[in-house]
């Protein structure tokens, strides 16, 4: 969506390492946003991008209008499995219905062999997986660890919505997940108990709780006690900032 910072362009390394012909796409994609997000606010910042962008030597830049990719009403969506509705989907409804239409529409109009989206949104490249499964898309779907500041906190675009105090405390998602990570490896496996430790910690601290979901890796499901590899996944809102994280581990 542009507003380019490392994380995105250690997506961008990434495909110029596996690939010979590089596009960079950039569009805010009004689909995706119900009507009380940030679409109007979200930074567009092209000019600066474009220079990052010459400066690694990509191939294309595709950053059309509203009006390419919408020239009518867009009536034909990407139905989603019922994990589209659960967390990130509960609280954006209709999010990743957008999300996948988008990038169904971006494959076809670009034809990629690899796509490479970031671990950061970690539900989304979950479901755009399936998507590209399940309806046989020729693409390679490859992946990249989320990028942080020093403190921890996943770079994202909406960081720079939060002013001195917020963005000191932001680090505290980040430190939450670590926390539920050392609880697991010290052998708890109640998770609900900390998933609750943690919204409380986090609501006493004045954020406002969307979820702290313990999930199995592959099928975004509550953990079974045999299963070895883990995610938390947690969005949460400082002021009125919306910030998500997640955190892998291999028990
Ligand atoms: N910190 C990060 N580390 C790795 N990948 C990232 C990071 N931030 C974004 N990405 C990836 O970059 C791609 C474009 O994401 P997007 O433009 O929405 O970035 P963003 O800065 O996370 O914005 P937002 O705050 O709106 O989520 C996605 O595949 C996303 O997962
Ligand atoms: C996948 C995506 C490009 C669809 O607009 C967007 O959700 C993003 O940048 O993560
Ligand atoms: N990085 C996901 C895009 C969004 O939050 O709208």
């Amino acid at each position: 969506m542009g507003n380019l910072h490392d994380g995105h362009l250690a997506l961008i390394r990434k495909a110029k390492k596996y690939a010979d012909f590089v596009v960079v796409s950039i569009f805010v994609n009004p689909l995706q946003f119900s009507p009380n997000e940030d679409f109007s606010q979200y930074p567009r910042t092209l000019n600066a991008d474009c220079k990052l962008l010459r400066n690694l030597d990509v191939d294309i830049v595709f950053a059309p209008d509203e009006k390419i990719l919408f020239p009518v009403q867009q009536e034909i969506l990407v139905l989603l499995p019922s994990i589209a509705n659960k967390f990130e989907g509960k609280f954006r409804p209709g999010f990743f219905c957008g999300v996948a239409t988008i990038v169904l529409k971006l494959f076809n109009i670009i034809q990629p062999d690899i796509a490479i989206f970031g671990k950061k949104d970690y539900q989304q490249l979950h479901i755009i997986r399936l998507m590209v499964q399940q309806l046989n898309f020729p693409i390679k779907i490859l992946d990249v660890e989320t990028i942080r500041a020093a403190d921890g906190l996943a770079l994202s675009s909406r960081n720079q919505y939060l002013d001195k105090a917020q963005r000191q405390e932001a680090s505290y998602l980040h430190q939450t997940l670590k926390n539920i990570i050392n609880d697991i490896i010290a052998g708890q496996n109640n998770f609900s108990l900390l998933e609750n430790k943690a919204t409380d910690k986090l609501s006493e601290r004045g954020w406002k709780v969307d979820y702290v979901s313990v999930l199995n890796q592959e099928t975004l499901s509550p953990v079974h006690t045999r299963d070895k590899k883990i995610v938390v996944l947690a969005a949460a809102r400082i002021g009125k900032t919306r910030l998500i994280d997640n955190i892998e581990i291999h028990r």
